[in-house]
Formats: structure tokens, sequence, C-alpha cells
């Protein structure tokens, strides 16, 4: 694949490749042409491919940098595709920063760029772009229902399928061009073309199921939108500190404490959820708090789940403007209220911490609502997303040309298997891979 990358791509790029200092043990890695010689002039002689072996590492005048171990991988059969080596040493600042300057003074032979060495296992087909973007969230993944869903896409699943459907878009390309060359023929079996638009009516059917996972890719990735909203003073900042079990959010006794909309993370038996506390809903002329509330009912608009909140006696808020997802009523501040004719989903307490544990429950319950037949195989990024919707929309145009002659048809379908290969990168990505790139890490 080219890319802009091209022309400094010949250099020999390096980088501290495990995470930050000091720590045990670093691992600085080493990928391109001069790889192998830049390694052997401060191990010595190298080791056979892919054998730990423990080295003095020294600068070219001499000195001793440390003792480490030395591991050699020849390209192609590498993380890049290149001739790579490990140097793993001691994980402190002053060790660290002494091999990199000596790395540095090598003849094209620089620090990576973010996501460098990923871009290289790009170029040389090592990966595609959808194993690139899980690779991406497994090193960021902090929650169990992450790790597995960036780990299906990091290992292929997802590009598989993706794959799998554009072969068989272009093997039904190929079945209607033929029909096109010989058309003027008598005894052309018009039965090869009704089996394409069979199979393309299945394709459709499975695309627009796999698209329908898309919300919940997105949710495990990015985490459930859950925005606590309500009256002010009806205990919302106070809920979010005692979810979060940290004073977050400023709670006081004055109606319209909060302004900002504030989040934290939280991890509901292996998935994330961000929890965000906005300000209390009221008319007001006050000008920072009326700016509050427009931030506030933004948020909610853009939720996957709404918390209203209600002081115990008073009514739950049931619709937001904007608005069309699940509402959870809540009834707080139970220590001080005996029951009330109102009914809440929940009555809780952020002072006691009576009904946390069933307000968790619910949200849990929420998660596998959404999550019932549960395969990994999801889209999971607005981008898939918008190439699926593409290519979805292309398939149905394709069948719904029935009257349009096949060349047009034909051509739908060419458009349905280059959406596709734009997820996976086989179908030109160049403008992508600068926004892609740009999430990763030094070193990766
Ligand atoms: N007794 C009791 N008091 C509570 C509870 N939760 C909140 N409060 C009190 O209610 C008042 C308002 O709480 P906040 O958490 O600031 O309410 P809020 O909804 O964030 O208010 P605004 O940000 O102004 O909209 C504070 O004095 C809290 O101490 C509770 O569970 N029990
Ligand atoms: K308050
Ligand atoms: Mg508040």
């Amino acid at each position: 694949m080219r890319t802009n990358f091209m022309p400094i791509v010949n250099d020999t790029i390096y980088a501290l490749s495990s995470g930050g200092l000091p720590a045990g043990v670093a691992v600085i890695r080493v990928s391109g042409a001069a790889a192998f010689a830049v390694a052997e002039a401060v191990t010595g002689p190298l080791p056979a491919a892919r054998m730990a072996t423990l080295k003095t590492i020294r600068t070219r005048n001499g000195l001793t940098i440390d003792r480490g171990l030395v591991l050699v991988f020849p390209g192609p059969a590498s993380f890049t595709g290149e001739d790579c080596v490990e140097i793993h040493v001691h994980g402190g600042k002053a060790v660290v920063n002494a091999l990199l300057d000596e790395l540095s003074t090598f003849d094209r032979c620089r620090l990576a760029e973010h996501g460098e060495f990923s871009r290289r296992a790009l170029e040389n087909g090592k990966m595609d772009l959808v194993e690139v973007e899980g690779l991406a969230d497994l090193i960021a993944a902090e929650t169990e229902m992450q790790r597995r869903l960036a780990l299906e896409h990091a290992a292929g699943g997802l590009s598989e399928l993706y794959n799998a459907w554009a072969d068989r878009l272009t093997r039904s390309r190929a079945l209607i061009e033929a029909e096109l060359d010989f058309a003027d023929e008598e005894d052309v079996p018009g039965s090869v073309s009704d089996l394409v638009w069979e199979d393309m009516e299945r394709l459709r059917s499975e695309l627009s199921d796999h698209l329908a996972g898309a919300q919940l890719g997105e949710i495990i990735r990015d985490g459930l939108k859950v925005v606590i909203a309500g009256p002010p003073n009806a205990g919302k900042s106070s809920l979010m500190n005692a979810l979060a079990k940290r004073e977050v959010a400023i709670v006081t006794d004055i109606a319209g404490t909060t302004r900002d909309v504030l989040h934290v993370d939280l991890n509901i038996e292996g998935y994330a959820v961000r929890l965000y506390d906005t300000a209390g809903l009221r008319e007001t002329e006050e000008v920072v708090e009326r700016e509050g509330i427009r931030r506030a009912l933004m948020t909610v608009a853009d939720a996957d789940l709404v918390l209203s909140l209600a002081e115990i006696g008073d009514r739950p808020q049931l619709d937001f403007p904007g608005f069309s997802g699940k509402v959870l009523t809540l009834g707080t501040k139970s220590d001080i209220h005996a029951g009330s004719s109102i009914d809440y989903d929940v009555l809780v307490s952020s002072s006691s911490g009576v009904g946390l544990e069933q307000l968790h429950k619910l949200l849990r319950q929420d998660l596998s609502d959404r999550s019932e037949a549960l395969s990994l195989a999801l889209p999971s990024r607005l981008r898939h997303r918008t190439l699926l919707g593409e290519s979805l929309a292309a398939v149905k145009a394709a069948l719904a040309a029935g009257d349009k002659g096949l060349d047009v048809r034909a051509e739908y379908l060419r458009r349905a298997g280059n959406s596709l290969g734009r997820i996976t990168g086989r179908v030109d990505v160049e403008d992508l891979l600068d926004v892609i790139f740009s999430e990763f890490c030094i070193g990766k």
C-alpha cells in the first residue's frame, strides 16, 4: 500500500515499547533495514532468530550501558514485517535514555512516530486496518468486555467476515458480467442471475443484522453513556460521588451548584460505563446556570440511558427533549423520607448507600438486555458503522434496480464491495491513516 509516508519509510526506527519508567524491565524495539546492524553495534554478535540471549549493551565507544536480553526477529516473520530487534534492559530512566541516545547516533535511525511500528505492519500486509484498530483498542482496554471486543478485532474475526462478504460481492459481479458478455447468445441460463440476487438478498439481511450490533459495539468500546438528570438539589452530584466512591463533584445545599457537565468512568461487571453529572433543570434567568442547563440537556440528548432523579415525594421527569432512550427513575434521600405514593424504579440514599446495589443491578440488567445474543464480531466505531451503512445501501440499491439493467446493478455491487474494502483497508484508505495512527502511543 502506498501512502504519503513512503519517503521516510526506509529509516530504521526505534522506541521504548514498554510502559512508563522506572520499571523492572524496559523493552526497546528497533525495526527497519538497518535494525540488525544497529543492534549488533551495541550488543555484539546477534543471537539466533527468536532466541532470548543475555548480552552486554555498550556504546560504540565501549562504555557499558547495561546488561540485558536481546531478541532478533528477521523479517517478514516479525511484527512489522521488517527486521526487528528487541533489547530488554533494566527499566531505569537513565538506562533507557542512554540506549536511546546511542541508537539516535546511527545514520538513518530515528525515534518512531506514534503508531509507526503498526503502520509498517499494515503497509507490509501483516495486519489490516480493523486489526490495527483492534490492537489500539486492546492497548487502551480497561474493562473485560473492552478487552474481549478488541481482541476479536485484533485477531481478525471481523476482518474475516468483511473479506468473506467482499468476496461474495466480487463473485456476484463476475457472474453478472459473464452474463452480460453472453447476453446476445441464445442459451444463457437465466437462473445464474437469479442465484446471484438470492444470495445478495441474504447478504442484505446479514449486513443489516450486523449493523444492528454497531450500537452495542460502540457501547462496549466507548462505555454506556448514563446521564444523571433532574431538578436542582435532587442529589445528582451526591449520587455520582457515591457511585464513583470519590468526591468528584461539588455538593452543597445551594440549588444550582453544578454547572459544568462532569463524568466518571465506572466498570460494571466488565462493561465500561461513563456516568455524567449535570446541572439541575429549572427555569432561571441566571446566565451561567442557563448555560449549564443547556449543556445538561445536550448531554441528555446524547445519552444511552438517563437516570431521572427526584427527591422522594417529587415527581421525576420522564421525557427529555431529543432523548428517546430508556429512563430509569430514582427517588433520592431515602434516609430522610418514608415511603411515598409515587413509583420509582429504585429508591436510593447517597448518604447511607441504601439502594446503590440495586441501581448497580439495574445498570447491569440494562447492559445484558442490550447484549442478548452476544457475539463479539461487532463493529465498534463510527467509521465501521458509516461504511457498513454505505455498503448496505448499495446492496439495497442493486436489489431494487431490477428494471435498470445488469450493468447498473453490477456497479452498485462494486460500490458495496468498495465500502467493505475501506473498512479493512483493502481499498484506498490513505486519507484515514493519519487519523487512525495518531491514536497510538509511540513504540506501538
Ligand atoms: N439526607 C440526604 N441528603 C442528601 C442525599 N443526597 C444529597 N443530599 C443533600 O442534598 C443537597 C443537594 O445535593 P447535591 O448532590 O448537590 O444535589 P444536586 O442535584 O447535584 O444539585 P445541583 O447541582 O444544585 O443541581 C446537599 O445538601 C446534599 O448533602 C442523601 O442521600 N441523603
Ligand atoms: K446542590
Ligand atoms: Mg450537582
